[in-house]
């Protein structure tokens, strides 16, 4: 019997093969879903920055949309890179009567500091997008944008991970904390109970694309019907590998290693070989 799970990611592009619709297709590979992708933006950017953005056409994005949900029915999904509101209300439009897990991953600036959703997009997401989500996966800055508050402390991440559950309306939310110093300790919030997922920081420059990854994690093991505490378990330990053992490609800020995992306890291996 064919029982193979789908994943779908609506996102940008990474050419360099590091971030965006490329590093979620990669995960979904890796953890044994059937990966598929809508593009939403074109983006010319590599390990250093980004040097160019184009918007795909809305009724082109939509096409996509149709193509996917009239045929092969995702078991689960995730949203990366939603640069601009109608996009966003185009995509609150489609996922409304959805009954499947959705992962907001609410991309807004690149590790390179670049702007990927418009200015005017960040606030528009709390309304239309977030109340839809099954998990939402902000990184601190991310955080501090939806919540509307400075999030410096463990303490904070707590009190933001309320907002954004009871006021925002997303069912769950991960709260990253690679952006803080010390250990990388993630929260996630139910509703409910707390649960912490903590991994030792790695000292790396080489962690382009580590919330894309992180998230498509996430939503592939929801897409095997794993629980929320197991889907961010699982995924925390597939991304703290991906980051351990990073690769240096490129000029700037090399990718995860999407196969990390699977050099765990192989001592010939040695990075950059
Ligand atoms: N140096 C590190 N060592 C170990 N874990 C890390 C490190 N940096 C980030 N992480 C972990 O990686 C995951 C992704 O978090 P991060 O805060 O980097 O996402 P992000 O800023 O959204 O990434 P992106 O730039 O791709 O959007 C989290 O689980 C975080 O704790
Ligand atoms: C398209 C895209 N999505 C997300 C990120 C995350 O930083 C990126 N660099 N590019």
């Amino acid at each position: 019997m064919n029982q193979v799970k789908t994943a779908l990611t609506i996102a940008g592009t990474d050419p360099s093969g590091g971030a965006g619709i490329q590093a979620d297709l990669k995960t979904f590979q890796e953890r044994e879903v059937y990966g598929m992708s809508v593009i939403t933006s074109v983006v010319a950017q590599n390990t250093t920055g980004v040097e160019a953005i184009e918007h795909l056409p809305i009724d082109f994005i939509e096409k996509q949309l149709h193509s996917i949900f009239s045929d092969i029915y995702p078991d689960a999904l995730k949203s990366g890179m939603i640069a601009t509101i109608e996009m966003m209300e185009l995509l609150a439009d489609t996922l409304k009567d959805k009954r499947i897990p959705f992962v907001i991953d609410p991309v807004m600036v690149a590790k390179s500091g670049d702007t990927l959703m418009e200015e005017k997009s960040r606030r528009v997401i709390r309304e239309s997008l977030v109340p839809l989500a099954t998990v939402v996966t902000p990184n601190i800055p991310e955080t501090e944008i939806l919540v509307d508050f400075k999030v410096e402390s463990y303490e904070s991440m707590k009190k933001a991970a309320k907002v954004i559950v009871h006021e925002l309306g997303s069912k769950a939310v991960v709260i990253k904390g690679g952006h803080l110093n010390g250990a990388a300790t993630d929260v996630l919030y139910d509703g409910k109970e707390f649960f912490d997922f903590t991994a030792e920081r790695t000292n790396t420059k080489h962690t382009h694309g580590t919330g894309c990854t992180f998230s498509a994690a996430i939503t592939a093991e929801l897409a095997k019907g794993k629980t929320m505490e197991e889907a961010v378990g699982i995924s925390k330990q597939f991304i703290t590998d991906a980051i351990q053992y990073s690769l240096e490609l490129g000029k700037g800020n090399g990718p995860t290693n999407h196969w990390g995992y699977r050099l765990k306890g192989v001592p010939s291996y040695e990075k950059g070989e």
